[in-house]
């Protein structure tokens, strides 16, 4: 594969998605159809409709397991179907969550187990990893303020509203796969004010993605 992959991830109310819309906002005119902006779950059009049923807060009795393998079963189709096809053309694909999210989430989050969850991962993706993982870290109660003040009530989602020590193993979890994974992971402090976060993160893609950039 030619392309370059890159994810954000972060726990809920990090910032990622504000951030890449802007960062996005200026790769654009660099790289025009050159560049892939996704999403997990979702980014296609079954993808999205799993995401729908993952998501509805109506969905309270969802079994941990099965939140694991719908979030498994979207990746997948949004791997093949969306992602590789991308990366096969030579892109620079951006992706809002993947398997860390997972990882993170159901595997320390909900308490399944990290590296059951990695693994089942490993099966839906035939061992797929981003090249690079931008992670957006802050401490939980901040993200969670940002998200009560900021988000629209409709928007709240099913995650959105676990309670603060599930937020706090998921945020554990997302530090240890980020000590595991050093040559991957790349940290960015999103405390800092939003126009230094979306600086920093421009700075990270033009130098991970340089051969995207060349005249
Ligand atoms: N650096 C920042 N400083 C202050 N507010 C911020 C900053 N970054 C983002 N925000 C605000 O925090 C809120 C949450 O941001 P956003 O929705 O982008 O987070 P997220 O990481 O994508 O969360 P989720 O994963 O739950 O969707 C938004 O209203 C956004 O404007
Ligand atoms: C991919 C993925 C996501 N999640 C969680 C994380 C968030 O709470 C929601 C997605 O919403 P966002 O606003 O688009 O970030 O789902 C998860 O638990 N496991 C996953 O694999």
């Amino acid at each position: 594969m030619t392309g370059k992959f890159i994810t954000f991830e972060g726990p809920d109310g990090a910032g990622k998605t504000t951030v890449m819309n802007n960062v996005v906002a200026k790769l654009v005119p660099l790289l025009d159809d050159q560049l892939l902006v996704t999403r997990e779950p979702g980014g296609n059009n079954i993808s999205e409709q799993i995401r729908t049923v993952i998501l509805d807060k109506k969905n309270t009795e969802m079994d941990a397991r099965t939140e694991a393998l719908l979030y498994a079963a979207s990746r997948r189709q949004h791997l093949v179907k969306t992602i590789i096809p991308a990366l096969q053309a030579g892109k620079l694909v951006l992706c809002d969550r993947f398997v860390d999210s997972s990882v993170a989430y159901q595997g320390a989050g909900r308490q399944i187990g990290m590296d059951a969850v990695y693994q089942m991962n490993q099966f839906a993706t035939e061992n797929t990893l981003p090249d690079k993982t931008i992670y957006f870290d802050i401490p939980v109660s901040v993200g969670l303020d940002r998200i009560a003040k900021y988000r629209d009530k409709d928007a709240v989602d099913r995650l959105d509203v676990e309670t603060k020590t599930f937020h706090e193993r998921v945020h554990d979890g997302y530090l240890e796969i980020a000590k595991k994974n050093p040559d991957r992971f790349i940290m960015i402090d999103a405390t800092k004010p939003l126009e230094e976060v979306i600086s920093e993160t421009f700075s990270v893609i033009k130098r991970e993605g340089q051969n995207f950039f060349k005249e």
